[in-house]
């Protein structure tokens, strides 16, 4: 009775602050998700269990060596975990709030854009066009996380987007071919991008660095992602760090859009 009492007697910002730690967590597993971090997260825990039982045991030097470990614990987190901590904040801070808030629109001064513009189908159909005759192409969308820190890579760009420009920009003659290029509002913000690379063993060996980067830019940020194989002209569709698979252009464009709004 008295849980259910406790539940009853949840305030409003219990709940919040439930929801805000589930967030938290949300977004620490999609960054050590697949990375050596998981291990770390791992060796970590047998210490601490090593160090309960040890005291339980009454092996005092054993213990003591165990408590003088964990009591720097904080500092060799922030050490090891380095990467994981500088990613987590670089998503945190470039999250373009303005865009999810969407009642922030009315407030015209903010300059939010909700809705999201891009010309897919102009993308879709260049990716066609490119599968047919085998030239490679990485496409990333922007979403919500703002992906300026991955632009200052490549060369900063202000095009709009039509398909004669997307297939021109992939020509295999073209000086901007190389690297990836970042589109958001139907804007082609840069070229030749170098995105972070997924090194997972379980993707399959034929996928080489241009779909490892598609994946690995999905599930840093929330991104999508269009590459077109200059081995085979396939077309894949990446979300979430996963390949979305889909029957036809009109499918794919349709998700597209769908994921965009
Ligand atoms: N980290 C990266 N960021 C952006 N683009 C990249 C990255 N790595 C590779 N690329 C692009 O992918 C191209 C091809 O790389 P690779 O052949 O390894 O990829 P792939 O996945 O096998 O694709 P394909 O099927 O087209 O050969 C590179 O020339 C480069 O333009």
């Amino acid at each position: 009775m008295d849980i259910f009492n406790d539940i009853l007697n949840l305030r409003f910002i219990d709940y919040l602050d439930v929801v805000l730690v589930a967030f938290l967590l949300y977004y620490i597993y999609k960054l050590v998700k697949g990375t050596v971090a998981i291990n770390i997260f791992l060796g970590i825990i047998i210490i601490y269990g090593a160090w309960r039982l040890t005291e339980f045991l009454d092996m005092n030097l054993l213990n003591g060596l165990l408590r003088g470990f964990i009591e720097v614990g904080i500092i060799a987190l922030i050490v090891v975990f380095q990467p994981e901590i500088r990613k987590f904040l670089l998503m945190v801070g470039s999250t373009n709030l303005g865009r999810r808030v969407k009642f922030l629109q009315r407030f015209k001064f903010l300059k939010t854009d909700a809705t999201n513009t891009t010309n897919v189908d102009a993308i879709v159909a260049a990716c066609n066009k490119m599968s047919m005759t085998k030239t490679g192409a990485l496409i990333v969308f922007e979403r919500n996380n703002n992906l300026d820190f991955l632009t200052s890579s490549g060369d900063e760009m202000n095009i709009k987007v039509t398909q004669p420009i997307i297939e021109s920009i992939f020509f295999k003659n073209s000086p901007l071919h190389d690297g990836a290029i970042i589109v958001s509002n139907n804007i082609v913000k840069a070229t030749r991008v170098i995105l972070p690379v997924n090194n997972e063993k379980t993707i399959p060996k034929r996928f080489g660095l241009r779909h490892r980067a598609a994946i690995g830019v999905t599930e840093k940020t929330d991104a999508l992602a269009l590459a077109v194989s200059e081995e085979t002209g396939h077309i894949s569709y990446f979300k979430d760090g996963e390949f979305i698979a889909f029957e036809n252009a009109s499918q794919l464009t349709a998700m597209i859009k769908k994921d965009l709004m």
